[in-house]
């Protein structure tokens, strides 16, 4: 990736709080304009990883750019005056001023950015039918998440991090929000990582992968190209693969084994691989959840030899 088209990259970064490192060995580099999707257990350091990339939580150590610039806690990202580098992260508590109504909220938010688009703000919350004459306080969940986006959106960030922003969500209405955000994405220049660890909530939405697991980045690019390298084999009861590749996940009863593989080159999907062996392409929620299991099961294995 040239160094343009990286929105933030992480050199073996890490943030402890006490003796607990929430986040650890973390080197990525992040493509710029594009969805990025931070998945990870409950407690996996996802919420953490946002704050030290918004600036808002120091790191431990190690280094973090968004744009080139090195983000330093406290110091606004945006303070060397380029519009590249400006960063908004929309907090799984989404403050806001109850006694505010929605229209004050876009004048302070107005107030607390040195680039503020007002067309954007009111067009995200006309769009979800957001009362502007209500207090902050009497609307609902989901009502709040959307006018923090608005508020989010209206600073024109270049990246923008959603922690957890369906949460509160309706079904219906988290589809709309979803579409919406890939729209404005790809109508700006923004790069948007959100952060979830409800696998369905994913399907269609990032198109780059961001996997921690008890704050390791354990898998990380691009989906398309990281759902072409994996395949899933089964076949008769065998140790090893018939095929080339890392072994992810191996699974065996008495008569058969299923492997999930890492392949260098793209697998044709369906192939047969050898005699009685099968091929079949993997979803993104088996993908995670191969991943997740596997590194689960090398926490045991760890635990169990110490
Ligand atoms: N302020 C804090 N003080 C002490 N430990 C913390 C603090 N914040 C987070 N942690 C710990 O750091 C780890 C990562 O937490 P973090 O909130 O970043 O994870 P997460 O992936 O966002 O979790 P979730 O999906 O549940 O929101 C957890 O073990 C958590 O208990």
């Amino acid at each position: 990736m040239s160094e343009q088209s990286i929105a933030v990259e992480a050199r073996d970064l890490g943030r402890r709080y006490g003796t607990v490192w929430a986040v650890r060995e973390c080197s990525f580099q992040l493509p710029a304009n594009r969805i990025i999707a931070l998945v990870g257990a409950n407690g996996a350091g996802k919420s953490t990883l946002m704050s030290t990339i918004a600036g808002t939580l120091a790191v431990t150590c190690g280094s973090l750019l968004v744009h080139g610039r090195p983000v330093v806690k406290g110091r606004s990202t945006d303070a060397g005056g380029s519009a590249g580098s400006r960063v908004a992260i929309l907090a799984q508590d989404k403050p806001l001023y109850r006694d505010f109504s929605v229209s004050d909220m876009l004048r302070f938010g107005r107030s607390m950015n040195r680039v503020w688009d007002q067309r954007r703000a009111l067009s995200w919350l006309q769009r979800f039918d957001i009362p502007l004459d209500r207090r902050c306080g009497k609307l609902s969940g989901g009502q709040r998440a959307q006018v923090a986006l608005a508020v989010a959106l209206g600073s024109r960030p270049a990246v923008l991090l959603l922690d957890e922003p369906l949460a509160n969500l309706d079904p219906v209405a988290r589809t709309e929000v979803t579409g919406e955000l890939m729209a404005e994405a790809a109508d700006s220049d923004m790069t948007i990582m959100l952060s979830t660890h409800i696998i369905a909530e994913l399907s269609g939405v990032g198109d780059h992968l961001l996997l921690l697991d008890a704050g390791r980045p354990v898998l990380t690019g691009d989906v398309e190209e990281l759902l072409d390298s994996h395949v899933r084999l089964t076949g008769p009861r065998a140790d090893q693969p018939p095929g080339p590749g890392a072994i992810v996940q191996a699974q065996h009863t008495d008569r058969q084994s299923t492997f999930v593989l890492r392949q260098p080159a793209a697998p044709v999907a369906h192939a047969v691989v050898a005699p009685g062996w099968s091929t079949q392409p993997i979803t993104l929620d088996e993908l995670i959840l191969t991943y997740l299991k596997a590194s689960s099961k090398a926490h045991r294995d760890l635990e169990t030899a110490a």
